[in-house]
């Protein structure tokens, strides 16, 4: 796969949807993470970079667009939130409800 093409996927998915992880199966960060987002009904996307095709690839676009070479990689509203202690930092200090509530289509139910 061109690094153009893979760039291309990486950038879609941050687009289409509202919270985007970037993420390996084994990466105990990465489980964090989605338990935290699990845990407050958001509606997250994970893409596991170590399971899919051409996941190598897209993992190097990743880490040119987003300047950050470890997963998760995570995205809310197209912006760029950073890494499982970045998320753990903004839920604590509520930084994290804040944005959740400030992106359409990021929470499954309106409560937070
Ligand atoms: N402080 C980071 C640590 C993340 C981390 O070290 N992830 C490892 C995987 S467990 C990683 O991305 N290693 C480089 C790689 O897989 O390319 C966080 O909280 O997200």
């Amino acid at each position: 796969m061109k690094h153009a093409e893979a760039k291309e996927i990486a950038k879609a998915f941050i687009a289409n949807n509202p919270v985007a992880v970037f993420s390996k199966s084994y990466c105990p960060f990465c489980t964090k993470a989605k338990r935290l987002l699990t845990e407050l009904n958001v509606n997250f996307k994970a893409m596991e970079l170590d399971v899919i095709e051409n996941g190598s690839e897209i993992h190097a676009a990743v880490k040119e667009i987003s300047e950050q070479n470890t997963v998760p990689c995570i995205y809310i509203g197209g912006k760029r939130v950073g890494g499982n202690d970045d998320l753990q930092h903004k839920h604590r200090t509520g930084e994290l409800q804040k944005a959740l509530r400030g992106t359409d289509g990021a929470l499954l139910h309106a409560e937070l």
